[in-house]
């Protein structure tokens, strides 16, 4: 007999307190590169904040306490393109290595990134 302990993604990088640090990270480097700033104009960054830890959570196996909107409802008015995408994509992974997040985990976050991406692309 064969028992999975491996313990989730989640639990591994640090849990909550991993999660958040990344996801601060995250929003600050978006809102201080020039071609993705601008999307944020008077989105309120707490409440985006918030929703991103819990999909992410959601994301590395951890408690699934997303409330936020369908990912293509929330991006459908917002005309981003595929570079656009790539840049923001782009932004995390660089978070998630930065703060010491093992490879296979970074892996798992880019396939996600992959299968969400028609979903938030649409310009
Ligand atoms: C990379 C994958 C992405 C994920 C996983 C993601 C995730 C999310 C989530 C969870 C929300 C909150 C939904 C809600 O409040 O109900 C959101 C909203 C938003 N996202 Fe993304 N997002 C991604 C890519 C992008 C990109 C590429 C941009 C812009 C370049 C972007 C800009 C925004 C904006 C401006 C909002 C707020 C929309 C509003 O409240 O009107 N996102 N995103």
């Amino acid at each position: 007999m064969s028992v999975d302990v491996t313990p989730p993604m989640f639990e591994e990088i640090g849990g909550s307190e991993a999660v958040e640090e990344a996801v601060r990270r995250f929003y600050e480097r978006l809102l201080a590169d020039p071609q993705t700033a601008e999307f944020f104009d008077g989105i309120d960054i707490e409440v985006l904040r918030q929703h991103q830890v819990a999909l992410l959570t959601t994301v590395l196996g951890g408690p699934d306490a997303y409330s936020g909107r369908e990912l293509s409802q929330a991006h459908a008015h917002l005309s981003i393109t595929s570079d656009d995408y790539a840049r923001v994509g782009a932004h995390l992974i660089a978070v998630l290595v930065e703060l010491g997040v093992p490879e296979h985990v970074i892996t798992h976050v880019n396939e996600t990134l992959t299968a969400v991406a028609p979903d938030i692309i649409t310009a």
